[in-house]
């Protein structure tokens, strides 16, 4: 029976034995084939991430982290790959890898400068030198500073030029609104001593506040100064018409901005406005905040980089509340629980918004009177809108959360909760912190 069957087999199914064999043959071919297409195509995408890792630009700058729990200063090697925006730490103390390359959300090419605060999983990283000379290079050349000063004609315009400013791609990485004493406008304008002008130009520079500001980007000394434009802001309106002092200025001293007019000027003039250590004498431009009869306000972090500083500056004066004092601060995670305290165990947002609060520059407002009066508190919180923007753009829509939130985090503004508050909040930034 079973010779019968392979007799069988054999006759009848030779053709399908052969033909199965064959199929197999061709089909282990077919696999060796895949397997040889697999391992080529595998060692071409390893190959080609390894020639463009290789030839990838990879910026490395010394940073430090203040870990408050054991109050020691950390200090890494930060690496930054511009290509798909991932970091990798490197421990300088342990000598070793700290954090293996991966793609760090909120890290920007932008952010990475000498002085700048990024944060990298949650830990506060300050940037305190470059630590090659190709970082040092491309990064100097990219993001040159200047300094920039709204004159006090035009302050009461700052909105507008703040978005001109943020439109033309600078970024403003300090800004403080302050008041001159005679002093410190003799010494800052002391090139000019002994011209006709000089004595003129004082009482108009000390006429009010003025807000001093450092501006980044690439050339940023002469871009700053032609978007200037000339001296006389007559001419510039007829040579310039989209310069500053074209748009925003009067005259020849009245001309609503200043700009450094070189390298060596923009360094001197930024250190006089924001000194890198602390300085505490007469040449010290001080805050004009006024310390009473006021509500804090807060242009939070993501809203500052998405640009918004203008457009919000621009609202609240259309609402005709009274900015009497602005600055830009850079909190880290002590001081954001510290002013946020109020609202931990009260609100679940509390770990976010701290966050939120620690993740960047933020401009921080001292609001006065303006035509509201003691209402003021009260009208600019119904101003500034309910908590979530949703919620915000249903209720609200005009107000500034249903205009620039993105979520109950990222609500664009934070503004005191009570008429008494407020002069706390404002005495947080405008005292404490100075
Ligand atoms: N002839 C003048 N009469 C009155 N004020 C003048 C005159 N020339 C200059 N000023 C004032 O002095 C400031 C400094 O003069 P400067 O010549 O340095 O002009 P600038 O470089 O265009 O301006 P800035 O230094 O403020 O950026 C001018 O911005 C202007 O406010």
């Amino acid at each position: 029976m079973v010779s019968d069957r392979r007799l069988g087999d054999k006759c009848v199914f030779q053709p399908f034995i052969v033909q199965r064999r064959q199929l197999r043959t061709v089909s282990a071919m077919g696999n060796k084939v895949f397997i040889i297409a697999l391992v080529v195509a595998l060692v071409a995408i390893s190959l080609n991430n390894y020639l463009k890792r290789k030839g990838e630009t990879r910026y490395i700058f010394h940073t430090e982290w203040y870990d408050p729990v054991s109050a020691t200063v950390n200090k890494f090697h930060l690496s930054f790959f511009p290509r798909d925006r991932s970091v990798e730490m490197y421990d300088l103390r342990a000598q070793r890898l700290f954090l293996k390359r991966i793609p760090v959300e909120g890290v920007e090419e932008r952010d990475l400068y000498l002085g700048n605060t990024i944060v990298v999983l949650s830990r506060q990283l300050k940037i305190t030198d470059y630590a090659d000379a190709f970082t040092r290079e491309q990064i100097t050349s990219k993001r040159q500073r200047t300094f920039a000063m709204v004159k006090p004609d035009a302050v009461h315009r700052l909105g507008e030029i703040v978005d001109v400013i943020q439109s033309r791609d600078f970024e403003i990485s300090q800004m403080k609104m302050v008041q001159l004493t005679r002093l410190q406008a003799a010494t800052f304008y002391r090139e000019h001593e002994g011209r006709p002008f000089f004595e003129s130009l004082l009482d108009y520079i000390t006429s009010g506040p003025v807000v001093a500001m450092e501006l980044i980007t690439t050339n940023a000394v002469k871009k700053w100064r032609a978007t200037l434009g000339p001296t006389d802001s007559q001419e510039a309106r007829s040579i310039a018409p989209e310069s500053i002092r074209a748009l925003f200025g009067k005259d020849k001293q009245l001309n609503a901005g200043h700009g450094s007019d070189s390298d060596i000027s923009a360094i001197r003039e930024i250190e006089f406005f924001f000194p890198s250590s602390k300085i505490n004498d007469d040449l010290l431009p001080q805050t004009t905040a006024k310390l009473a009869n006021n509500t804090c306000g807060i242009i939070k972090p993501h809203a500052v980089s998405k640009g918004h500083i203008g457009s919000i500056l621009k609202a609240i004066k259309e609402e005709e509340f009274d900015i009497s004092a602005l600055q830009i601060f850079r909190m880290d995670k002590v001081q954001s629980e510290e002013f946020l305290e109020v609202y931990k165990g009260v609100v679940s947002e509390y770990p976010g918004m701290v966050q939120q609060l620690m993740s960047g520059p933020l401009v921080a407002l001292e609001i006065t009177s303006g035509v509201h009066g003691p209402q003021t508190p009260i009208k600019f919180r119904e101003f500034v809108g309910p908590a979530d923007p949703e919620v915000a753009r249903e209720l609200r829509p005009n107000s500034l959360r249903a205009r620039f939130g993105e979520d109950i985090v990222k609500n664009a503004f934070h503004c005191s909760d009570l008429p008494d508050d407020g002069p706390l909040e404002v005495e947080y930034f405008f005292k404490i912190l100075q």
